[in-house]
């Protein structure tokens, strides 16, 4: 069940990631020098409390002289005055701890975000759903916490620990000897526990990122749908309470192995008085102040101490978090196209005209036995024709389409618009509508806007008018301010379909690809629309890719695929007079004709 990310780190403790993470703070080494410094004077003055109880008992209430009201009123004003001081100091350091984290959480978050956006289409195909969610989301999160609350709590902890040990060797060493003697057989129970909590923690971790992606996958709209279709609700219920459980499971052994050690801390933390309490029947001098004092630094000895165990775990699954991150960050995204450093030349020709020389593309991952999906594909398609991409199931009409689109770049040859090399979208250039198009939560509008972000209401309406769809939005409540739900769920597919194609009319670029974008259409309807997007495409090199061919005449070029190649190209009614090639055959098919 547990199926591996391409970039899942391969242990947590992988070489070059505590140097990774130490360079990440780099830059904001001054504010964690001052943390650092806040925290030590912070810990100095808290340890200062054991000591003004030494005085209280000592010499206000049990002084030679009897009880000493104005030196306990005093002492009662430096109590309130260091409380203050602490409050002020620690607010401070919350309020550092917490602006570097968000930094450096922002950041890996944003860079993060960049780079999958960039990474090529297979990236999306083949990450688990649910997994680049986990990633931004989750494991920022527990890395933002590790910053905000850990790193300050460790450092408090090793402060406090080491100013409350030299203060009781400074009150009475053969004290502070009997209170530490037990501190070697905490350790070993501590850092022998913390692995055994690490395992668990990894293990939860995986076990949650699993469920996340079973979430994400199978109660989305299209994984509910199919569950019910094929009567498989009860099979996924009982696969997501099996890791659930599993889930449960390993936070119960978590917490089980984290309340041994609270237990076996608290035997020692019991123990410890009655050895200092011997320590002092046998040494000479020690005071009721001292031995008060001593109870108080006692509990800041070993408080720490477990903390600093208990957090170095937590630690370490941060670290599991870090390599994730890390993950992400070395991927390899998409080369950004190089800016040109000439001005576009308009070819003689018109714009829009597109040239496929020689390209072959195969997948990436692809099994080298398989055909690739295009091979020796060699094209010119003219500034402002219409053509036609036809062929069988699995032929390669799509993959040339997202060529054409600079989706992918070509593994061999080049595809060119107006003599220039595509290699990358070109937003302004050349846009593509695609088979099942993505309408994002918001309004019609805004999801036809995001074409162009300055059309017009009036703009709006015109390239509605052309896909046919103005009358159903119009007829909304809300007209084009209506919400189009998630994924555009209030719609019905073909509608869907006609405001995405809307869409890519505004972007109003001089080449336009139609990859089955109308295919839920009644044929009517679909004929309906591709003849006005073609009667007002002005100029507009128009591709389109489709199954349902036999009523569209207004295509002035035919491009029939087979296996990955171009098995004909040219004037539509020349290919429908060769009667034996593919496309007059798979017209016959279509027709019904002899
Ligand atoms: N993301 C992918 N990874 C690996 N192989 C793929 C991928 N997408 C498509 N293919 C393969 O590439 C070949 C061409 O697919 P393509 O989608 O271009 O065909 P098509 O002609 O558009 O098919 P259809 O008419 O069924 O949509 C097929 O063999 C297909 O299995």
């Amino acid at each position: 069940m547990h199926d591996r990310s391409p970039s899942d780190p391969e242990s947590s403790s992988a070489p070059g990631t505590r140097r990774r993470i130490v360079r990440l703070f780099t830059p904001h080494r001054s504010a964690l020098c001052l943390v650092i410094l806040i925290i030590i004077v912070y810990s100095v003055l808290n340890a200062a409390v054991p000591l003004l109880t030494q005085t209280v008992f000592d010499r206000a209430l049990f002084g030679p002289d009897g009880p000493d009201l104005p030196l306990l009123a005093l002492l009662a004003g430096a109590a309130a005055a260091l409380a203050c001081g602490v409050g002020a100091l620690d607010l401070w350091q919350t309020w550092l701890t917490g602006r570097v984290a968000q930094r450096v959480v922002h950041a890996l978050r944003t860079e993060m975000f960049g780079r999958v956006q960039r990474m090529p289409l297979s990236f999306f195909a083949t990450e688990r759903s649910g997994e680049i969610q986990a990633r931004l989301a989750g494991d920022t999160v527990q890395i933002e916490r590790a910053v905000k609350d850990t790193l300050p709590e460790i450092l408090s902890s090793v402060v406090s620990f080491v100013v409350a040990t030299g203060t009781m060797f400074l009150l009475s060493p053969a004290l502070a000897g009997a209170a530490l003697v037990l501190a070697p057989l905490v350790l070993l129970v501590f850092s022998r526990s913390g692995r055994a909590l690490e395992r668990l923690s990894v293990a939860g971790q995986r076990s949650r990122a699993e469920l996340s992606s079973v979430i994400a996958e199978r109660l989305s709209p299209g994984g509910t749908t199919l569950a019910r279709v094929h009567g498989r609700r009860g099979e996924e219920a009982v696969r997501f309470a099996a890791e659930s459980e599993r889930l449960a499971r390993l936070e119960v052994r978590s917490g089980m192995v984290a309340q041994w050690v609270l237990s076996a801390g608290h035997v020692f933390f019991t123990l410890t008085p009655y050895l200092v309490f011997v320590a002092a029947g046998l040494t000479d001098g020690i005071t009721p102040g001292t031995l008060a004092a001593f109870t108080v630094l006692q509990a800041r000895t070993y408080q720490p101490l477990g903390r600093i165990l208990q957090i170095s775990t937590d630690f370490r699954s941060v670290l599991g978090a870090f390599q994730r991150v890390f993950g992400y960050l070395d991927l390899r995204p998409e080369p950004e196209p190089e800016p040109e450093r000439e001005p576009r030349r308009i070819p003689a020709h018109g714009p829009g005209a597109l040239t496929v020389r020689e390209v072959g593309f195969r997948y990436p991952g692809a099994d080298e036995e398989v055909r690739p999906a295009l091979s020796g594909v060699n094209l010119d398609i003219p500034a402002g024709s219409a053509t036609l991409l036809v062929g069988p199931s699995g032929s390669g009409k799509t993959t040339l389409g997202h060529l054409l689109a600079g989706l992918h770049p070509p593994t061999e040859g080049r595809v060119l618009l107006d003599g220039t090399e595509i290699r990358a979208p070109l937003p302004d250039r050349i846009c593509i509508a695609v088979q099942d198009p993505f309408l994002f939560q918001g309004s019609v509008a805004e999801n036809l806007r995001y074409a162009a972000p300055d059309a017009t209401a009036d703009d709006l309406v015109r390239v509605c008018r052309i896909t046919r769809i103005h009358d159903r939005i119009a007829a909304l409540p809300g007209g084009y301010d209506s919400p189009v739900g998630e994924r555009g769920a209030l719609f019905s597919g073909g509608e869907r379909q006609r405001i995405a194609l809307a869409r890519a009319l505004l972007a109003d670029t001089p080449v336009l690809v139609l990859d089955e974008a109308t295919s839920a259409l009644d044929p009517i309807t679909e004929s309906e629309v591709v003849e006005a997007v073609l009667a007002e495409r002005r100029g507009r090199t128009t591709v389109m890719i489709t199954h349902r061919f036999g009523v569209l005449e207004s295509f002035d070029t035919v491009v029939a695929m087979e296996g990955g190649r171009v098995a004909q190209q040219g004037a539509r009614l020349d290919l429908l007079d060769d009667r034996h090639g593919l496309y007059a055959r798979m017209i016959r098919a279509q027709t019904g004709a002899g």
